[in-house]
């Protein structure tokens, strides 16, 4: 990742489509391949103007801005046509603290050189119960302008927390081949609900981004936490569901040869088996598919985790995958603490759009965090989707249960998966 004096293109995170490759080898101005730059969110029209469309970014709309701004200047000034690398980078000053715990893991280090890399984070705290100074270090040698420290074991969590806008929780184990999500319920309802009574005690304000399995639990345990200390804003707790979105929108490219940075399948739900639930009655672009398509797509979207685990065969779960689905959840949180308007989001929170009390959907992300839910994605579904909604509801519920009982201290519920 280091910063070259070469072609500004290198500074995309990817290219996102084939248009932007093509683009890249003609070697074009900078200014016109950041124009198509789009960075780790590939924005729907549906959801966002043409203009927001092509400056959607990595780096939020006014860094980008920023960005061609600076390279328009340097690279015509520049005699080689060679900007000098410290007036190509050139991001804006951010206040945003973010805090990652777990941060030595296979999801938590490629999300902490995504977030390094993000001109809207000022600092960034590395916690775990492993050595997480060398990954400081390491990190902290990339000249973006984030601050980068790494804060290991218990005695250094709270200084690791103050201070912190948003803190990202990936600690935990993963599964192995055969295993359930849930079966990772016993070790890391622990992990999870002792980290977040520290969050509550020291960055009660906080947004909080749980990753840490299984989902559909950890985050009713965090709510319960949260309630219990005093401190719950519903409006802040999020569970990670945008791996399920961002799997969607590649398979259902990938499926109908789409533009993928055109592709937007909102994913609704939980985060498990048959709770993931893929609207793609309600894809953009709209896009005709037979009744097999829809049912071969929805079990690869909500069968997309066993894959990886089974490809990676004992060595873990979705790391990079999952660490830029968090690294563009993070994007757009900020933006939406930042006060952008138009920021959506699948994700799973405390929810009235169905009896369950917490639900994946569409979300509104605001300076508080989320501002409303998206009820429109549930309006219409095809029967397929209706049914597989109905479905799913016992499972989520139960999961929902295990989790509340486990913080109450009830007896935990028995949960049975298929
Ligand atoms: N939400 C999603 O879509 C999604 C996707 C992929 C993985 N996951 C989940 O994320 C979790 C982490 O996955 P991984 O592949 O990074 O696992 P990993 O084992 O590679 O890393 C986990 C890290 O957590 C640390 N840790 C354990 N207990 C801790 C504690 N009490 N405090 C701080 N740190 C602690 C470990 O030391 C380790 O560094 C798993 O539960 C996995 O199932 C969720
Ligand atoms: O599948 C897993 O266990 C990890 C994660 O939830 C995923 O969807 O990849």
């Amino acid at each position: 990742m280091a910063a070259t004096t070469t072609a500004p293109p290198a500074l995309s995170v990817r290219p996102c489509s084939r248009q932007t490759r093509s683009a890249a080898r003609a070697r074009p101005s900078p200014v016109t391949a950041l124009r198509k730059y789009c960075g780790l969110k590939a924005t729907s029209p549906s959801t966002a103007s043409r203009d927001s469309l092509e400056t959607a970014s990595f780096l939020g709309e006014e860094g980008g801005a920023a960005l061609r701004q600076s390279i328009t200047t340097s690279w015509a000034s520049s005699p080689l046509n060679q900007a000098p690398a410290s007036s190509l980078l050139r991001p804006r000053a951010s206040t945003f603290r973010v805090a990652v715990l777990g941060a030595g893991g296979g999801i938590g280090q490629p999300l902490s050189l995504l977030i390094k890399m993000s001109p809207l984070v000022s600092s960034l705290n590395l916690y775990d119960i492993a050595n997480v100074r060398g990954i400081a270090a390491d990190l902290s040698h990339c000249n973006s302008p984030c601050r980068v420290a790494g804060f290991s074991g218990a005695a250094e969590l709270a200084r690791c927390l103050s201070g912190a806008d948003v803190v990202i929780i990936p600690a935990g184990v993963p599964r192995k081949p055969g295993m359930t999500r849930d079966d990772l319920f016993t070790i890391n309802a622990s992990i999870v609900k002792t980290l977040v009574e520290a969050v509550a005690d020291l960055a009660p304000t906080a947004l909080i981004h749980i990753i840490s399995n299984p989902v559909n639990s950890t985050v009713p345990i965090a709510a319960e936490v949260l309630k219990q200390k005093g401190v719950y804003d519903p409006r802040k707790l999020f569970g990670v569901t945008t791996l399920d979105v961002v799997r969607a929108n590649t398979f259902l490219a990938q499926k109908k040869n789409l533009r993928l940075v055109d592709v937007d399948v909102p994913v609704i739900g939980g985060h498990a088996g048959t709770t993931i639930l893929p609207l793609l009655s309600k894809a953009r672009p709209a896009t005709v598919l037979t009744g097999d398509e829809v049912e071969e797509l929805t079990a690869r979207i909500q069968n997309g985790g066993t894959e990886v685990v089974e490809a990676k065969a004992g060595a873990g779960s979705a790391t990079l995958s999952m660490a830029y689905a968090a690294a563009r959840f993070l994007e757009s949180s900020l933006r939406g603490l930042d006060g952008d308007q138009e920021v959506y989001e699948c994700a799973y929170v405390q929810s009235a759009l169905t009896e369950l009390p917490f639900f994946a959907s569409r979300v509104k992300l605001g300076r508080k965090g989320v501002e409303a839910a998206v009820p429109a994605d549930l309006q219409g579904l095809s029967g397929f989707e209706e049914r597989a909604l109905e479905a799913l509801k016992p499972e989520l519920r139960a999961s929902i249960d295990k989790g509340l009982a486990f913080v109450r201290k009830e007896e935990v519920p028995v949960l049975v998966v298929a």
